[in-house]
C-alpha cells in the first residue's frame, strides 16, 4: 500500500467517527467570523510585483518525521505574516503530521492573514467543520478523489464563501481537476505523495499546460529564493512552502530572504 493510500484509510475512520460528534447543521451555526480571501491575498502580492507566499505550519511529516520541537503556531503565524507572506497553511493530520485543529485556530488568531486547513478531505463534512474552526481555504487532492466526491466538496467550500487549492502532480490529474472542478487555484505539488520523491521540475512541466486565469502556485520542495526565481520563469509567482521554513531559527528573516532574496 502507498503513503496516500495508507494516509486516506486513517482519514476514512477518523471522520467517520468524528462525524458522530457534531453534524453539518451544528458546524455551520458556529460563527467562524467572515472569510478572509485567500486566492485574493496571494493575487495582491503577486500584482503589487512580489510573490504569494503560502507559508506552512507543519510540526512533523511522514516523510520527515519531526521538523519542529519548538512548535508555536502562534508564533510562527506572527513571523510569517511579518516576514511578508500571503497565507499560512495549518496541517491539522494528527496520526501522520502531528497536527491539530487547536492549531489553526491559534495561527489564525494571532494574524490577519487568510488560512488553509491542510487536510486530507474525503467527505463534504470536513469542509463544514474546516469552516467552523475557522479556516479560509480548503486542500483538494485531486489523486485522493473520484470526480463526484471531489465536485461535492469543493461545492461545499464555495458554498460557504472558502476559497479551495486544487492539488495536481501530472497531467492527468491537471486534466481531471480543469475539467470537473470550477476553483483555478491550482498547486502543483512536486512531491509524488506516493513515493515522497521530490521535484521542481514537475511545476515547471505542467506549467505549460494550464489556461489563461489560471493561478498556479508551486507547492513543495521549495528551499531557496533561486528556487521562487526558477519557478517564475515558468510563469509561477505563488508557492506553498513548509520544511524549509520551519526549520529555521529566524523565521520571519528566513520567510523575507526566501521572497526577495
Ligand atoms: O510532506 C510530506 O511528507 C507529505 C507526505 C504525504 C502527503 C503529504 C505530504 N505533505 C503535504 C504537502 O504537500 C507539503 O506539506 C507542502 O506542499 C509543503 O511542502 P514542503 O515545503 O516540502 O514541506
Amino acid at each position: 500500500m502507498n503513503k496516500l493510500t495508507e494516509i486516506l484509510a486513517t482519514k476514512a475512520e477518523e471522520v467517520a467517527e468524528r462525524r458522530k460528534s457534531r453534524s453539518v447543521t451544528q458546524l455551520d451555526a458556529i460563527d467562524a467570523g467572515a472569510v478572509r480571501g485567500f486566492a485574493a491575498a496571494l493575487e495582491k502580492k503577486i500584482a503589487a510585483g512580489g510573490f504569494g507566499l503560502i507559508a506552512e505550519i507543519k510540526k512533523a511529516s511522514p516523510s520527515k518525521g519531526l521538523i519542529r520541537e519548538d512548535f508555536n503556531p502562534a508564533d510562527h503565524a506572527r513571523a510569517y505574516e511579518a516576514g511578508g507572506a500571503a497565507c499560512l497553511s495549518v496541517l491539522t493530520d494528527a496520526p501522520w503530521f502531528q497536527g491539530h485543529e487547536e492549531f489553526l485556530i491559534a495561527a489564525r488568531t494571532a494574524c490577519a492573514l487568510p488560512v488553509l486547513r491542510k487536510d486530507f478531505m474525503i467527505d463534504p463534512w470536513q469542509v463544514a467543520e474546516a469552516r467552523s474552526i475557522g479556516a479560509d481555504a480548503i486542500l483538494i487532492i485531486v489523486a485522493a478523489l473520484d470526480d463526484g466526491p471531489m465536485r461535492e466538496i469543493e461545492a461545499a467550500a464555495l458554498e460557504r464563501g472558502m476559497d479551495v487549492l486544487v492539488e495536481v502532480h501530472d497531467e492527468a490529474e491537471l486534466d481531471r481537476a480543469l475539467t470537473h472542478l470550477r476553483s483555478r487555484l491550482i498547486g502543483v505539488n512536486n512531491r509524488d505523495l506516493r513515493t515522497f520523491e521530490t521535484d521542481l521540475a514537475v511545476t515547471e512541466r505542467l506549467a505549460q499546460r494550464v489556461p489563461p486565469g489560471t493561478l498556479l502556485v508551486g507547492e513543495s520542495g521549495i528551499a531557496a529564493h533561486a528556487d521562487c526565481q526558477r519557478l517564475a520563469w515558468s510563469g509561477v509567482h505563488a508557492f506553498l512552502v513548509g520544511e524549509s521554513l520551519m526549520r529555521q531559527a529566524d523565521v520571519t528573516a528566513a520567510t523575507r530572504t526566501l521572497l526577495e532574496g
